[in-house]
């Protein structure tokens, strides 16, 4: 008989965007994007973080001051890296998993890109107006989502 206590996809790729989530270097929030095909396959991965070339230690990771001496010029946001980290992937049909709910503009870069479906662990900024328009424009373009349901498994690395 094979084995029953296997994790389902849910858990398999929510899990692969959490681990992601851990390279972020944000102190406040670290998020994580997984791309999966209708297949199950992983078409990419992403986490939040500052643009290639641009050095982490002497970008600012602050959340309030200047415009230009908060982190929210800068960064690039998990989804939006997990789909430019995959340039050669048609990205239609696909689903994203996401350990936030996406603001606005990721919400466009997805919609833009063919991904079906969302599925999201935080939805932290709820009542926020970038989530309000990302609603808006899912709800529009029939892209699905749903809030991952916890299964209470503990998965630990242990390495
Ligand atoms: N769906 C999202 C929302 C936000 N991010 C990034 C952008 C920042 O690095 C961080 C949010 O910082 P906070 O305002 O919570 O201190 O998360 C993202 O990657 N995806
Ligand atoms: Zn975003």
């Amino acid at each position: 008989m094979k084995r029953q206590d296997y994790i389902s996809w849910d858990e398999y790729f929510m899990g692969i965007a959490l681990l992601s989530a851990m390279r972020s270097k944000d102190n406040n929030s670290q998020v994580g994007a997984c791309i999966v095909s209708p297949e199950n396959k992983i078409l990419s991965l992403g986490y939040n973080g500052m643009p290639i070339g641009c050095n982490d230690d002497d970008m600012p990771w602050e959340r309030e001051g200047s415009d230009l001496d908060t982190k929210y010029m800068y960064v690039c946001h998990s989804e939006l890296n997990a789909i430019l980290n995959s340039p050669n992937h048609d990205l239609r049909g696909s689903r994203m998993y996401v350990t936030l709910f996406p603001c606005n503009e990721c919400a466009k870069a997805i919609i833009q890109s063919g991904i079906k479906e969302l599925i999201y662990l935080s939805d932290k900024y709820h009542d926020t107006h970038a989530s309000i328009a990302s609603r808006r424009m899912f709800n529009m373009t029939g892209v699905k989502y749903r809030a991952y349901q916890p299964t209470g498994r503990e998965i630990k690395l242990d390495v």
